[in-house]
Protein backbone atom coordinates (compact mmCIF):
# COMPACT_ATOMS: atom_id res chain seq x y z
CA UNK A 1 0.00 0.00 0.00
CA UNK A 2 2.89 2.32 -0.78
CA UNK A 3 2.08 5.95 -0.40
CA UNK A 4 -1.44 5.91 0.88
CA UNK A 5 -3.15 8.02 3.05
CA UNK A 6 -5.27 4.99 5.09
CA UNK A 7 -2.84 4.53 7.89
CA UNK A 8 -2.82 8.49 8.72
CA UNK A 9 -6.79 8.24 8.36
CA UNK A 10 -7.17 5.27 10.60
CA UNK A 11 -4.61 7.16 13.11
CA UNK A 12 -7.17 10.25 13.49
CA UNK A 13 -10.51 7.84 13.24
CA UNK A 14 -8.87 6.34 16.58
CA UNK A 15 -8.21 9.73 17.67
CA UNK A 16 -12.03 10.67 17.19
CA UNK A 17 -12.96 7.94 19.01
CA UNK A 18 -10.93 8.57 21.83
CA UNK A 19 -12.18 12.62 21.86
CA UNK A 20 -16.02 11.45 21.45
CA UNK A 21 -15.39 8.70 24.89
CA UNK A 22 -14.21 11.39 26.43
CA UNK A 23 -16.52 14.45 25.65
CA UNK A 24 -19.31 16.06 27.47
CA UNK A 25 -21.45 16.68 24.20
CA UNK A 26 -24.11 19.14 24.42
CA UNK A 27 -27.04 19.36 22.14
CA UNK A 28 -25.93 21.39 19.41
CA UNK A 29 -22.40 18.96 19.16
CA UNK A 30 -24.89 16.19 18.51
CA UNK A 31 -26.75 17.64 15.94
CA UNK A 32 -24.13 18.98 14.36
CA UNK A 33 -21.46 15.75 14.10
CA UNK A 34 -24.87 13.42 13.55
CA UNK A 35 -25.44 15.24 10.52
CA UNK A 36 -21.71 15.01 9.23
CA UNK A 37 -21.67 10.92 10.28
CA UNK A 38 -25.06 10.73 8.09
CA UNK A 39 -23.22 12.42 5.31
CA UNK A 40 -20.25 9.86 5.49
CA UNK A 41 -22.70 7.13 5.47
CA UNK A 42 -24.36 7.87 2.29
CA UNK A 43 -20.62 8.46 0.28
CA UNK A 44 -19.36 4.67 1.83
CA UNK A 45 -22.54 3.31 1.36
CA UNK A 46 -21.86 2.66 -2.70
CA UNK A 47 -18.35 1.75 -2.02
CA UNK A 48 -19.51 -1.60 0.18
CA UNK A 49 -16.73 -4.37 -1.70
CA UNK A 50 -16.37 -7.88 -0.51
CA UNK A 51 -13.54 -8.88 2.44
CA UNK A 52 -10.99 -9.67 -0.12
CA UNK A 53 -11.24 -5.68 -1.34
CA UNK A 54 -11.80 -4.36 2.07
CA UNK A 55 -8.79 -1.94 3.96
CA UNK A 56 -10.16 -2.13 7.35
CA UNK A 57 -8.42 -4.72 9.68
CA UNK A 58 -6.43 -6.00 6.17
CA UNK A 59 -3.20 -3.82 5.97
CA UNK A 60 -0.15 -6.08 6.72
CA UNK A 61 2.07 -3.16 7.64
CA UNK A 62 0.75 -1.39 10.11
CA UNK A 63 0.26 -1.40 13.79
CA UNK A 64 -3.45 -2.77 14.63
CA UNK A 65 -3.41 -4.15 10.41
CA UNK A 66 -5.74 -0.42 9.77
CA UNK A 67 -8.63 -1.27 11.86
CA UNK A 68 -10.28 0.60 15.37
CA UNK A 69 -12.29 -2.42 17.07
CA UNK A 70 -9.29 -3.23 19.17
CA UNK A 71 -6.03 -0.99 20.06
CA UNK A 72 -3.20 -0.64 17.93
CA UNK A 73 -0.04 -2.45 19.15
CA UNK A 74 3.24 -2.04 17.81
CA UNK A 75 5.40 -5.35 17.76
CA UNK A 76 8.50 -4.78 19.16
CA UNK A 77 9.52 -8.50 18.81
CA UNK A 78 8.67 -11.67 17.22
CA UNK A 79 10.39 -14.98 16.46
CA UNK A 80 8.36 -18.43 15.27
CA UNK A 81 6.88 -19.04 18.69
CA UNK A 82 6.47 -15.91 20.18
CA UNK A 83 5.87 -11.75 19.89
CA UNK A 84 6.08 -9.21 21.92
CA UNK A 85 4.53 -5.87 21.75
CA UNK A 86 3.72 -2.59 22.82
CA UNK A 87 0.08 -1.26 23.68
CA UNK A 88 -1.96 2.12 25.15
CA UNK A 89 -5.77 1.69 25.55
CA UNK A 90 -7.40 5.07 24.81
CA UNK A 91 -10.36 6.60 26.27
CA UNK A 92 -12.71 4.45 23.82
CA UNK A 93 -11.78 1.32 25.66
CA UNK A 94 -12.25 2.43 28.85
CA UNK A 95 -14.69 0.25 31.29
CA UNK A 96 -14.89 2.36 34.58
CA UNK A 97 -13.11 3.57 37.20
CA UNK A 98 -10.55 4.48 35.32
CA UNK A 99 -9.46 0.91 33.71
CA UNK A 100 -9.61 -0.87 30.32
CA UNK A 101 -12.69 -2.42 29.36
CA UNK A 102 -12.29 -6.30 29.79
CA UNK A 103 -13.50 -6.98 26.35
CA UNK A 104 -11.10 -4.92 24.87
CA UNK A 105 -8.41 -6.77 26.91
CA UNK A 106 -9.98 -10.29 25.81
CA UNK A 107 -9.68 -9.12 22.05
CA UNK A 108 -6.42 -7.62 22.17
CA UNK A 109 -5.41 -11.17 23.58
CA UNK A 110 -7.21 -12.77 20.77
CA UNK A 111 -5.24 -10.37 18.28
CA UNK A 112 -2.19 -10.97 19.43
CA UNK A 113 -2.08 -14.83 20.59
CA UNK A 114 -2.96 -15.57 16.76
CA UNK A 115 0.20 -14.31 15.38
CA UNK A 116 2.68 -17.23 17.10
CA UNK A 117 -1.16 -19.53 16.39
CA UNK A 118 -0.83 -18.32 13.05
CA UNK A 119 2.94 -18.17 12.55
CA UNK A 120 3.77 -21.25 10.84
CA UNK A 121 3.36 -22.19 7.22
CA UNK A 122 0.35 -24.80 8.00
CA UNK A 123 -3.44 -23.55 7.19
CA UNK A 124 -4.62 -20.79 9.12
CA UNK A 125 -5.83 -21.36 13.11
CA UNK A 126 -9.18 -20.37 14.75
CA UNK A 127 -9.51 -19.85 18.30
CA UNK A 128 -11.43 -22.36 19.79
CA UNK A 129 -10.79 -20.68 23.25
CA UNK A 130 -9.76 -17.77 25.04
CA UNK A 131 -9.40 -17.92 28.97
CA UNK A 132 -8.65 -14.35 30.46
CA UNK A 133 -7.77 -13.73 33.87
CA UNK A 134 -8.09 -10.67 35.23
CA UNK A 135 -5.53 -9.83 37.88
CA UNK A 136 -4.75 -6.21 38.40
CA UNK A 137 -6.76 -3.11 36.84
CA UNK A 138 -5.40 -2.27 32.79
CA UNK A 139 -4.39 1.32 33.21
CA UNK A 140 -5.26 3.62 30.75
CA UNK A 141 -3.50 6.16 28.10
CA UNK A 142 -0.08 4.34 29.36
CA UNK A 143 2.26 2.32 27.13
CA UNK A 144 1.62 -1.11 28.45
CA UNK A 145 3.27 -4.79 27.06
CA UNK A 146 1.83 -7.71 25.61
CA UNK A 147 3.54 -10.72 24.95
CA UNK A 148 2.09 -14.02 23.81
CA UNK A 149 4.22 -17.82 23.60
CA UNK A 150 3.24 -21.09 21.36
CA UNK A 151 3.99 -23.30 24.42
CA UNK A 152 2.60 -26.98 22.52
CA UNK A 153 1.05 -28.33 19.52
CA UNK A 154 -0.69 -31.46 19.47
CA UNK A 155 -1.08 -32.42 15.83
CA UNK A 156 -4.51 -29.53 15.04
CA UNK A 157 -4.26 -28.04 18.52
CA UNK A 158 -2.00 -24.99 18.95
CA UNK A 159 -1.92 -23.84 22.86
CA UNK A 160 -0.96 -20.15 23.34
CA UNK A 161 -0.46 -18.51 26.67
CA UNK A 162 0.14 -14.45 27.05
CA UNK A 163 0.73 -11.70 29.38
CA UNK A 164 -0.56 -8.05 30.10
CA UNK A 165 1.77 -5.90 31.89
CA UNK A 166 2.10 -1.96 33.62
CA UNK A 167 5.52 -2.47 33.60
CA UNK A 168 6.38 -5.25 36.43
CA UNK A 169 2.86 -5.65 37.54
CA UNK A 170 0.50 -7.98 35.98
CA UNK A 171 -2.97 -7.11 34.66
CA UNK A 172 -4.11 -10.38 32.79
CA UNK A 173 -3.18 -13.41 31.40
CA UNK A 174 -4.90 -15.44 29.05
CA UNK A 175 -4.37 -19.17 27.21
CA UNK A 176 -5.76 -19.67 24.01
CA UNK A 177 -6.32 -22.93 22.37
CA UNK A 178 -6.34 -22.37 18.41
CA UNK A 179 -7.04 -25.34 16.06
CA UNK A 180 -5.90 -25.66 12.53
CA UNK A 181 -8.40 -25.50 10.14
CA UNK A 182 -9.00 -28.22 7.61
CA UNK A 183 -9.15 -28.00 4.50
CA UNK A 184 -12.09 -27.03 2.96
CA UNK A 185 -13.00 -25.27 6.18
CA UNK A 186 -14.22 -21.74 6.76
C1 LIG B 1 -9.51 -6.68 15.08
C2 LIG B 1 -9.77 -7.27 13.71
C3 LIG B 1 -8.58 -7.36 12.85
C4 LIG B 1 -8.61 -8.41 11.77
C5 LIG B 1 -7.25 -8.51 11.14
C6 LIG B 1 -6.87 -9.87 10.62
C7 LIG B 1 -5.40 -10.12 10.81
C8 LIG B 1 -5.06 -11.60 10.81
C9 LIG B 1 -4.42 -12.01 12.09
C10 LIG B 1 -4.73 -13.45 12.40
C11 LIG B 1 -5.08 -13.57 13.83
C12 LIG B 1 -6.28 -14.42 14.00
C13 LIG B 1 -6.69 -14.41 15.43
C14 LIG B 1 -8.10 -14.23 15.56
C15 LIG B 1 -8.79 -15.62 15.52
C16 LIG B 1 -10.09 -15.49 15.71
O1 LIG B 1 -10.72 -14.72 16.47
S1 LIG B 1 -11.15 -16.68 14.97
C17 LIG B 1 -12.79 -16.23 15.39
C18 LIG B 1 -13.28 -16.92 16.64
N1 LIG B 1 -13.29 -18.32 16.48
C19 LIG B 1 -14.19 -18.95 15.72
O2 LIG B 1 -15.05 -18.37 15.09
C20 LIG B 1 -14.08 -20.45 15.71
C21 LIG B 1 -15.48 -21.08 15.70
N2 LIG B 1 -15.34 -22.50 15.86
C22 LIG B 1 -15.03 -23.30 14.83
O3 LIG B 1 -14.97 -22.86 13.68
C23 LIG B 1 -14.76 -24.72 15.13
O4 LIG B 1 -15.28 -25.05 16.40
C24 LIG B 1 -13.24 -25.04 15.14
C25 LIG B 1 -12.47 -24.15 16.13
C26 LIG B 1 -12.68 -24.83 13.71
C27 LIG B 1 -13.04 -26.48 15.55
O5 LIG B 1 -13.95 -27.28 14.84
P1 LIG B 1 -13.49 -28.70 14.25
O6 LIG B 1 -12.43 -28.49 13.23
O7 LIG B 1 -14.74 -29.39 13.81
O8 LIG B 1 -12.81 -29.36 15.48
P2 LIG B 1 -13.35 -30.54 16.39
O9 LIG B 1 -13.26 -31.80 15.60
O10 LIG B 1 -14.63 -30.16 17.04
O11 LIG B 1 -12.24 -30.53 17.52
C28 LIG B 1 -10.89 -30.89 17.24
C29 LIG B 1 -10.23 -31.11 18.59
O12 LIG B 1 -10.19 -29.86 19.29
C30 LIG B 1 -10.93 -29.97 20.53
N3 LIG B 1 -11.66 -28.74 20.75
C31 LIG B 1 -12.43 -28.08 19.85
N4 LIG B 1 -12.95 -26.98 20.44
C32 LIG B 1 -12.52 -26.98 21.72
C33 LIG B 1 -12.72 -26.11 22.82
N5 LIG B 1 -13.46 -24.99 22.72
N6 LIG B 1 -12.12 -26.42 23.99
C34 LIG B 1 -11.33 -27.51 24.11
N7 LIG B 1 -11.10 -28.37 23.08
C35 LIG B 1 -11.69 -28.10 21.92
C36 LIG B 1 -11.85 -31.17 20.34
O13 LIG B 1 -12.21 -31.74 21.58
C37 LIG B 1 -11.00 -32.08 19.49
O14 LIG B 1 -10.05 -32.70 20.32
P3 LIG B 1 -9.54 -34.24 20.01
O15 LIG B 1 -10.76 -35.08 20.13
O16 LIG B 1 -8.99 -34.21 18.60
O17 LIG B 1 -8.49 -34.46 21.07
Amino acid sequence: MPDSAYPAMIDILRDFLDDLASASLDETTIGALTADLSDWRGRLEPLKAGEDERMFGRVDDVPGHGQVMCPAFAIEEQDATSVRATVSFGDYFLGGNAAAHGGAVSLLFDEVLGIPANSGPAMMARTAYLHVNYRAITPMNRPLTVTATLYAVEGRKRFVRGELKDGERLCADADGLFLELLPGQQ
